[in-house]
């Protein structure tokens, strides 16, 4: 059994990881999830209160909220499957979260790339307006390291710097899913040049 979470800047290839794991048939558990159901269940739209919610949840119920709102998900998927991939790391106390329930089972990749690889990739992606806003992605960045997603980074089992092609990076993480993070050789952590 392996749970396998993804740490990341934005358009650093999170969400590509997802979709090879979908592909290879590995469930996925996406934090943001979590939180737009909570906008959902509080009659708030999810594109505009996001940030807020996340905050409210973890105000209410502890820094951890939103792990420990995703570990049935996770338990639910592992009932089927060996492997399940976690989406969406933000903090060290997710990070602690996930660790006392899995312990060595529980393996993070942290996901980089430089800011100007991941601003270009963003501006192709186009999905929202801090997508194609240089300074809307610093400042979303800048608070996602606000809330610690630096350390968590440090803390990675693995380390792929997606800086290759789109092929080469699929590739690897296939790798990773199907026969763990042994065999996939970590890079060194570039997080000073992330930031
Ligand atoms: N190695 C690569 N070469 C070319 N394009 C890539 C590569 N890796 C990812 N991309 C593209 O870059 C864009 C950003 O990647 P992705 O959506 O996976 O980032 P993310 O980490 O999920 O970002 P966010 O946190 O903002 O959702 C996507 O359009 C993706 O297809």
């Amino acid at each position: 059994m392996k749970v396998i979470g993804t740490v990341g800047l934005p358009g650093s290839g999170k969400g590509e990881a997802a979709s090879v794991a979908r592909e290879a048939g590995v469930p996925v558990v996406t934090m943001g999830d979590v939180i737009r159901n909570e906008c959902r269940e509080r009659g708030l739209d999810p594109a505009e209160h996001h940030g807020r919610i996340a905050k409210a949840l973890r105000e209410e119920e502890g820094l951890d909220a939103i792990a420990a709102r995703s570990l049935p998900l996770i338990e639910a998927e592992l009932e089927d499957s060996d492997v399940v991939l976690v989406d969406g790391l933000r903090s060290e106390y997710e990070l602690d979260r996930f660790e006392d329930a899995f312990g060595d089972d529980f393996v993070l990749v942290s996901i980089e790339a430089p800011f100007d690889l991941r601003a270009e990739r963003l501006l192709d992606r186009g999905r929202d307006d801090s997508d194609v806003d240089r300074e809307a992605l610093k400042e979303r960045e800048e608070r996602e390291l606000g809330f610690g997603m630096g350390t968590v980074m440090d803390r990675a089992d693995v380390v792929i710097q997606n800086t290759d092609s789109l092929e080469r990076f699929r590739e690897r993480i296939q790798t990773l899913l199907q026969d763990g993070p042994d065999a996939v050789e970590s890079d060194e952590s570039e997080v000073e040049g992330n930031a």
